[in-house]
């Protein structure tokens, strides 16, 4: 049986493992010239922990928007394994977060939770505990009732990933989940993820540091427009196919 932390930090079971996410030929944009990204296909296999790496530009967080429901594609089909999309668990780049809306670290944590308990029912002393508990595993129980207005970088990071936590999703979208954090909250932050990929659910993450990528995450997609390569990170970040990448992406742009 796998376990999760994410019930307060108490082991409780996932009773499904993370569903295998399958695109096919995907054409993503934004309505006007050329599109994002073009002819994409991949399969993310059940319990999965993959990568997506390129350049600038390149499509990286389009095709995470498309997979969300944020963005509709112009063309191909997406299959989350019979997934509610609103079960999935996305961070998003924290550019896009409104941070002065007036609520504390414990409240934006709980939001985690509306999945389950929906947004207007009150959080209970047992959900409570577990906010609680959330917050101590990524670090920041001592920065509960702190406005979020009032949080660091790496301290709204973490608070993210707690909210993540809370909302034990099976299917991961991580955009970007270490730029502009210091190492030390990298490396914690990447020690949860990995608890994740062994509870069995599917990741998947935007990232520019291919050595972090090379050491924590075993599959890679390399895009640059469309697919330049998929499969095993040792096979797909060689100095070829980076090459191929940023050729594709100076011919795309
Ligand atoms: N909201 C938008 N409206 C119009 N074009 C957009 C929008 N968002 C992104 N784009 C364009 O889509 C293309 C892909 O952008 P995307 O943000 O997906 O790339 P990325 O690989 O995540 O890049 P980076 O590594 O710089 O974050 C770019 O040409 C970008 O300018």
């Amino acid at each position: 049986m796998m376990m999760s932390p994410a019930a307060g930090g108490r082991l409780s079971p996932i009773s499904v493992p993370g569903p295998q996410v399958v695109c096919t030929d995907l054409t993503l944009g934004y309505g006007s010239g050329r599109p994002a990204v073009e002819g994409v296909s991949l399969t993310l296999a059940s319990g999965s922990l993959t990568a997506i790496a390129g350049p600038n530009g390149a499509g990286k967080s389009t095709l995470l928007k498309a997979l969300t429901g944020q963005l509709t594609p112009e063309a191909g089909r997406i299959d989350l394994g019979g997934l509610d999309r609103r079960a999935l668990g996305y961070l998003p780049q924290q550019t896009e977060i409104d941070r002065s809306f007036p609520i504390c670290v414990a409240e934006m944590a709980a939001m985690g939770l509306w999945q389950r308990l929906g947004p207007f029912r009150a959080i209970g002393r047992r959900q409570g505990a577990a906010v609680l508990q959330a917050l101590a595993t990524v670090g920041i129980a001592d920065l509960a009732d702190r406005p979020i207005a009032a949080l660091s970088g790496g301290q709204m990071q973490r608070l993210l990933f707690a909210r993540l936590l809370l909302q034990d999703a099976r299917l991961i979208l991580l955009d970007e989940p270490f730029a502009a954090i210091d190492e030390a909250t990298a490396a914690e932050l990447i020690g949860v993820i990995r608890g994740w990929h062994e509870e069995g659910r599917t990741v998947l993450a935007v990232l520019h540091d291919l050595d972090a990528i090379r050491a924590h995450f075993p599959d890679c997609l390399l895009i640059a427009g469309r697919m330049i390569a998929a499969g095993p990170t040792h096979r797909v970040l060689t100095a070829e196919t980076l090459g191929r990448a940023r050729l594709a992406q100076a011919r795309h742009s």
